[in-house]
């Protein structure tokens, strides 16, 4: 990491710090750890000081890397000494933008302060709010508020939020996702709100990539700031894709991408929690009521649901109700404008200007915080390299580990190659290799499932998924209303509704849940079971209570690295590297070839 002002141009090493050395009040050092929490990531390590010294501060730092802490942490200490009397607007304002982030930032800040157990108050506004209620949200007035630019907008434009008022208390701004901020269409609402932000309130700005718009918004609200960045930008895959994520593809026919997923879920390929990336809502429920009818309960989230239930979906995925999200992300039209664009131009362009699409790009589930997602699997792949870079950050979060499988069509190849440039270029091999075959599986397996497979797909007809998503919409509007006035009274109950429900209208047949042994060929009965003994061993026994890797003892017992598709040989011992083994896979399926 390294800042560009003061430049000093340090590369800083990766080492263990803790929380209460960065200068953090003991309050929020022992909430943290009652969190699970001991140590500083990079970033933390580096914004949280100058924060607390009073610096406008950039902080650029990759997926997952822990940007809210960062500014969230030295946020509250700052308010602790701070007297809130006699205040009559808010002292801090964090903008983010799009509903469920604010929720997000909402819910951490709440619980951090819940257990640091001060008298502070924290509220979210939201465009969906009536004037009134943001009113009451505000009368106080509340120590901070987190909110979308629209809707602070709306406050100061209808009276609910004094101009004058935000002059005299506001002492910190957060834009939280900035580069998504002007994407968004915040731009004119930023404007209005800057305008009455004091010369002295301190503005930290945090992002997952660097962009025009960061710029555009530096210049509109820093002064002077110090930026934070990762000082090897641009130079590798590891700038942009956390280091622990492994990311492997497989090439199939369109066709016979079910019968993969199947095959990678039922033989326990994967471990959970899985995020399945599609391209349209349609896909979404079609993948849904085909693995339903194999025993495999699913959620779908997309744009199109109720607010409501796309929070509670989260809620519930995050709290380990169920394994498997379904996510249709919403960048496919912008994305499709984006490749467009980025084709006509992929000519002329270097692959270090292909890296810099990750700036454009992004879904709606971009910023969200799956929590404990293991496997994220692309079963379309995205439109361009960003929307690669944003779905896999899903795994791999703070110091955890994760793994990418992408299910590769023929249509799909030149997209690979692209994300596969952006990461390096073909003379470096360690880079250009970051995205491998997915060693587990192997052709006997997915043979063994086909006529199953095909038999249930043949059933998931385009009217059966029509109807199944009409179905699902009209329960979740109904529910929507029932679940935010829910909500608002029982804030933790997460058990009102449940979103994997059944969809088909038939319960599915009980012979389907599980695979017969006759079916499963040695070599990925083998492959599963060390998956599941690796889950034991690692004292994983549901999704809920799967703990966050540690890096160095998530490698060593990583089967993905050490299992080979070969059958284990006597007197060899495990520990051998990812490399050989797909080596050892890919000889050995050459032999059976010929
Ligand atoms: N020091 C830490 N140790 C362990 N886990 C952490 C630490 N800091 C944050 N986390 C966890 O890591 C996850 C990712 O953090 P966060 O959402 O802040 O990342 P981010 O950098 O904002 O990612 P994105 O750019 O995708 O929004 C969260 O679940 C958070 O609770």
């Amino acid at each position: 990491m390294g800042r560009e002002n003061p430049s000093d141009g340090k590369e800083e090493e990766e080492e263990d710090v803790g929380f209460e050395e960065l200068g953090l009040d003991p309050r929020l050092t022992r909430a943290l750890s009652k969190k699970g929490i001991a140590k500083a990531t990079p970033i933390q390590r580096e914004a949280i000081p100058l924060i607390l010294e009073g610096k406008d501060v950039i902080a650029r730092a990759k997926t997952g890397s822990g940007k809210t802490f960062a500014y969230l942490l030295p946020v509250l200490q700052k308010l602790f000494s701070e007297s809130g009397s006699g205040k009559s607007a808010p002292s801090v304002f964090v903008l983010v933008p799009t509903r469920e982030l604010c929720q997000q930032v909402y819910l951490e800040a709440s619980s951090l302060l819940e257990f640091c157990r001060v008298q502070l108050r924290v509220v979210q506004l939201t465009a969906s709010m009536p004037i009134m209620d943001m009113r009451t949200a505000l009368s106080g007035p509340p120590d901070i508020v987190v909110s979308t630019p629209a809707s602070i907008s709306t406050c100061i434009a209808k009276g609910a939020l004094q101009t004058s008022s935000i002059k005299d208390s506001l002492s910190m701004l957060v834009l939280d996702e900035a580069d998504l901020l002007l994407s968004y269409g915040y731009e004119d609402d930023l404007k209005s709100i800057v305008a009455h932000v004091p010369r002295r309130c301190q503005c930290l700005l945090m992002s997952a990539t660097s962009s025009s718009a960061v710029e555009k918004l530096k210049k509109l609200v820093l002064h002077n700031p110090v930026i934070l960045t990762l000082s090897e930008v641009g130079q590798s895959k590891d700038d942009i894709i956390p280091k622990n994520v492994q990311q492997f593809s497989i090439l199939c026919s369109d066709r016979d991408k079910l019968l993969h997923l199947l095959a990678l879920l039922k033989l326990e390929l994967v471990q959970k929690k899985v995020l399945i990336f599609v391209n349209s809502i349609d896909n979404g429920f079609r993948i849904r009521l085909f693995l339903e009818q194999f025993g495999i309960r699913s959620s779908v989230l997309n744009a199109e649901l109720p607010q409501n239930s796309r929070l509670h979906i989260l809620e519930e995925f995050n709290a380990g109700l169920f394994d498997y999200l379904i996510a249709t992300d919403d960048s496919q039209r912008k994305g499709k404008e984006q490749t467009l664009k980025e084709n006509k131009m992929s000519s002329k362009k270097s692959k270090r200007q292909l890296r810099q699409k990750i700036d454009v790009e992004f879904g709606v589930v971009r910023g969200i915080d799956f929590k404990n997602v293991f496997t994220v699997i692309n079963f379309d792949m995205p439109q361009g390299p960003a929307g690669y870079v944003h779905r896999i950050g899903r795994t791999g979060r703070a110091f955890n580990t994760g793994v990418s499988v992408s299910l590769v069509s023929p249509a799909e190849e030149g997209i690979l190659e692209e994300v596969k440039s952006m990461f390096g270029d073909g003379d470096n091999e360690e880079l250009s290799n970051c995205i491998v075959p997915f060693p587990l599986l192997t052709k006997n397996a997915v043979e063994s499932l086909r006529y199953r497979a095909e038999d249930v797909a043949k059933g998931v007809t385009k009217i059966a998924v029509r109807e199944s998503r009409a179905q699902d919409l009209r329960n979740e509007i109904l529910n929507s209303e029932k679940l935010k006035a829910h909500f608002e009274d029982n804030p933790k109950d997460l058990d009102l509704l449940k979103h994997d429900k059944l969809l088909s209208k038939k319960a599915p047949p009980s012979h389907l849940r599980e695979v017969p042994e006759y079916l499963v060929d040695l070599t990925t009965k083998e492959a599963s079971k060390i998956l599941k003994l690796t889950r034991a061993a690692m004292g994983i026994k549901a999704s809920k209570k799967r703990p966050g890797f540690r890096r160095g003892l998530g490698r060593s017992r990583d089967p993905l690295k050490t299992f080979s598709a070969e059958p284990r040989r006597k007197g060899r011992k495990g520990g051998n590297k990812r490399k050989e083994s797909y080596d050892e896979g890919k000889k050995k399926k050459k032999k059976k070839e010929t």
